[in-house]
């Protein structure tokens, strides 16, 4: 599966985006070490802090569905630039590995691939609640 083919499915994924506040479409597509795809979109809620980001409703139907090693998650969005997943879905990313490629999207198949590590520096972690 190559980064292109993720990303358009990221892209496809955003059209199921629910989204009557911000009208902001986001998608994602997490590719797990298995081969398998879940998409996923921004859910959102009339009480705003109910709304799921589009990175975080695909990991958690994978994991949902016991699937957790994760190889890539592309994201999409309506942003013409370069849309970055939030602090909130970087530190659910990371709860999965420090090796998923995180496939930032653009317009026009344009993409940034990254690491956690890139985007969540000198974060906490399980890690840490080990000590
Ligand atoms: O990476 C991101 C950034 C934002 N959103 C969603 C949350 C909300 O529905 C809307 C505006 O923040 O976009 C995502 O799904 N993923
Ligand atoms: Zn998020």
């Amino acid at each position: 599966m190559d980064t292109i083919k993720l990303l358009e499915i990221a892209e496809k994924a955003k059209e199921n985006a629910y989204v009557p506040y911000s009208k902001f479409h986001v998608g994602a597509a997490l590719l797990t070490k298995s081969g398998k795809i879940y998409t996923g979109c921004n859910v959102e809620c009339a009480s705003y802090g109910g709304t799921n980001c589009a990175e975080r409703t695909a990991i958690f139907k994978a994991v949902s569905e016991g699937d957790k090693e994760f190889e890539a998650i592309a994201i999409s969005s309506d942003n013409p630039g370069e849309t970055y997943p939030c602090g909130i879905c970087r530190q659910v990313i990371l709860e999965f590995g420090r090796d998923i490629k995180v496939i930032v999207g653009e317009s026009k198949g344009k993409h940034t691939v990254f690491t956690i590590d890139d985007l969540l520096p000198k974060c906490f972690s399980g890690v840490d609640l080990q000590k």
